[in-house]
């Protein structure tokens, strides 16, 4: 005996995995990633760019063009003629609409994944699930007789009840109002924690991301441009495209010289970038920080304020110090209700931290609006 113990494999591993519609055209791009065992990711991008089509291929819908699938140690899919088809993939799938059959009671719709089980367990079990999801005394109620909230749990329950290696969810909580779908997100991590499942979640909401996840992967055409828990991603991101996917975000550009770039936000340190080399510094707006005038050297004028309830939202102007020439426009977001109005003079303080240095590769050009700012 070696006394070695075997990792558990991932509960889902993509290896190199290309796929697209069209022809010379592929939307996801030898993507790789891999879920743990009871791990809950987050695909989250723009609209476009993949985070669909990679559910597709967890669950086999689609076949792709190169690359290998494994789940739960088992390889699902590979160049050569694997293949295994959705239903012998032991994933579960939690879609937007449900998808619960009407004719059915929530408990025969809980029962309908497990046909293969003796009737009598098979109903402990779909019990079980129905009560896990606060819905035993619901068991003989229609779908129709439910509210969205409800009629999502009986889908979890349903997509739970067979026992999967993994489970699909795309954007689970769009159809559900904002006050509900918070609710309903936490009572569905809970279940997730307690059931022990994997899950590959698709969203395009960022704080939904956050809040689900074990890890956020971030994609881009295709691509998972960064991958990371969300304190990680919010606290180390990697690229201009993980600071602006998050917010709205101040950007100035300057060049490194002696290892700072100079902006009219202030010096930064750019270890990492060459000198010379043109950097794009990115202040996320709760990097601005309005002080006393006059207190550290950076003052700016009041444009408008919009208060948010429990954050304000403000429209600067940086000026220059000693003249009221706006140098560049701003937004800052401060907690709590406003304290100052338009016409204002403020201070600013920057909270580095709040603040990105990257290589410039220019504005964000796929954004609808404008950037903030780039002097
Ligand atoms: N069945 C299909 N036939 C042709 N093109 C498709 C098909 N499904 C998706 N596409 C295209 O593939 C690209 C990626 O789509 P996908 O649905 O995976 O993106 P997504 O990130 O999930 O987007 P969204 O957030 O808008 O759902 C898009 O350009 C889309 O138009």
């Amino acid at each position: 005996m070696t006394g070695t113990i075997a990792a558990a494999p991932p509960a889902l591993r993509f290896e190199d995995v290309t796929h697209g519609y069209h022809a010379a055209a592929p939307v996801v791009r030898a993507l790789s990633l891999s879920l743990a065992r009871g791990e809950v990711v987050c695909l989250l991008g723009p609209s476009g760019c993949g985070k669909t089509t990679t559910l597709r291929l967890a669950a086999g819908l689609d076949r792709p063009w190169a690359g290998r699938v494994d789940i739960a140690g088992r390889r699902v899919e590979d160049a050569g003629p694997t293949h295994v088809p959705p239903e012998r993939r032991r994933v579960g799938f939690l879609f937007q609409d449900f998808a619960l059959f009407p004719h059915l009671s929530v408990l025969g719709n809980v029962l309908f994944g497990l046909k293969d089980r003796p009737r009598r367990a098979a109903r402990a079990r779909a019990l079980a699930m129905l009560g896990t999801v606060g819905l035993a005394e619901r068991a003989g109620a229609y779908p129709h007789q439910l509210s969205g909230g409800q009629q999502q749990r009986v889908a979890l329950a349903r997509a739970l009840a067979p026992e999967p290696a993994l489970l699909l969810l795309d954007e689970p909580f769009s159809g559900l109002d904002t006050r509900l779908r918070r609710a309903v997100r936490e009572q569905t991590l809970r279940v997730l924690q307690q059931s022990g499942v994997a899950a590959l979640m698709v969203t395009h909401d960022p704080e939904e991301a956050m809040f689900m996840a074990d890890r956020v992967a971030l994609m881009q055409a295709g691509r998972v441009e960064q991958i990371d828990s969300p304190m990680q991603l919010h606290h180390r991101p990697r690229s201009a495209f993980a600071v602006r996917f998050f917010s709205e975000v101040n950007e100035c550009v300057g060049r490194v010289e002696g290892g700072r770039v100079a902006t009219p936000l202030g010096l930064f340190d750019a270890p990492d970038l060459a000198e010379g080399a043109a950097a794009r510094v990115l202040a996320r707006p709760e990097a601005l920080i309005p002080t006393l005038a006059g207190e550290t050297g950076f003052a700016a004028r009041v444009v408008s304020v919009r208060p948010l309830g429990h954050e304000t939202i403000l429209l600067l102007g940086l000026t220059r110090p000693g003249s009221d020439e706006p140098v560049m426009p701003l937004t800052a977001r401060v907690p709590g209700r406003p304290t100052c109005a338009p016409g204002d003079l403020l201070g600013l303080a920057i909270e580095t931290d709040e603040c990105f240095v990257f290589p410039d590769e220019g504005p964000d050009d796929t954004a609808e609006a404008p950037p903030m700012a780039a002097p």
